[in-house]
């Protein structure tokens, strides 16, 4: 089943393409990486996908519906390359501000926060003002405010920069976990290390798609050793 469908996708900024056409899918229970050099049209796929960006062509259907679409959207949890948190607030003042702007009731967020702070590993830290966290915490308290409502489908721009190795992994474990619950994933990053756990990637450059396939095929393509010597390959200027 098809949970995401974005097809011949356009957006200029000014005279500037800075997304030039993409189509591609995202089955339900798949993680699907968007993987670029800077620059490639990532973002602003991303923002065009949850409705922050109005595309200029092409469109984009999430769960079965044409978006933008409200309803989707509070069944699709996003966590954005910049942090929106709130700094003052305590880790959980964080999470209830998310889950009413999802539409939870009281009684719902109730529910789910222990959950949820459990599956991030912050259960211990839910009064602690988010100001006084490590870099490495503030973005689990980002990824719990994605994770609230329990979304179908999650989108995560760079979830893992500036985090540690160890947490980076755990990071992966919580995603692989969410998508054997039924969930389905998209996800940018950097780092190739994590990028080779995804089912399927997308390699764009200059606001277009080079390839799609799995990270296993894009190596045997193009002879390559490594994700990363694959991708260098495929985006050289
Ligand atoms: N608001 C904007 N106005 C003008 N140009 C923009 C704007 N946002 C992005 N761009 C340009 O569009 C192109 C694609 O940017 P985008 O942020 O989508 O790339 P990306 O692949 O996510 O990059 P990175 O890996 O650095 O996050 C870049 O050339 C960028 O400079």
């Amino acid at each position: 089943m098809t949970a995401l469908a974005v097809k011949g996708l356009r957006k200029r900024y000014g005279s500037f393409e800075a997304v030039r056409g993409i189509s591609f899918k995202v089955e339900k229970g798949e993680i699907f990486g968007l993987i670029g050099p800077n620059g490639a049209g990532k973002t602003t796929t991303i923002k065009l996908i949850v409705g922050l960006l109005r595309p200029d062509g092409g469109e984009v259907k999430l769960l079965g519906r044409e978006m933008p679409n409200k309803d989707v959207l509070r069944r699709v949890g996003y966590m954005p390359q910049e942090l929106a948190l709130y700094m003052n607030l305590t880790v959980e003042e964080n999470l209830e501000f998310y889950s009413r702007l999802y539409g939870l009731s009281k009684r719902e967020f109730n529910q789910r926060k222990d959950w949820t702070l459990k599956f991030v590993g912050l259960d211990k830290f839910k009064d602690r003002i988010v100001r006084e966290l490590s870099g490495g915490m503030q973005r689990r308290v980002s990824l719990a405010c994605a994770l609230i409502h329990e979304p179908e489908f999650l989108i995560l721009d760079e979830p893992t920069v500036g985090v540690d190795p160890n947490l980076r992994a755990n990071f992966w474990g919580y995603f692989r976990q969410l998508t054997e619950s039924g969930a389905s994933i998209l996800i940018t990053t950097h780092y190739m290390d994590e990028a080779v756990n995804c089912d399927r990637i997308a390699v764009m450059m200059k606001g277009k798609i080079v390839t799609i396939a799995s990270p296993q095929e894009i190596m045997e393509k193009t002879e390559s050793r490594t994700l990363e010597e694959a991708i260098l390959k495929l985006t050289r200027w």
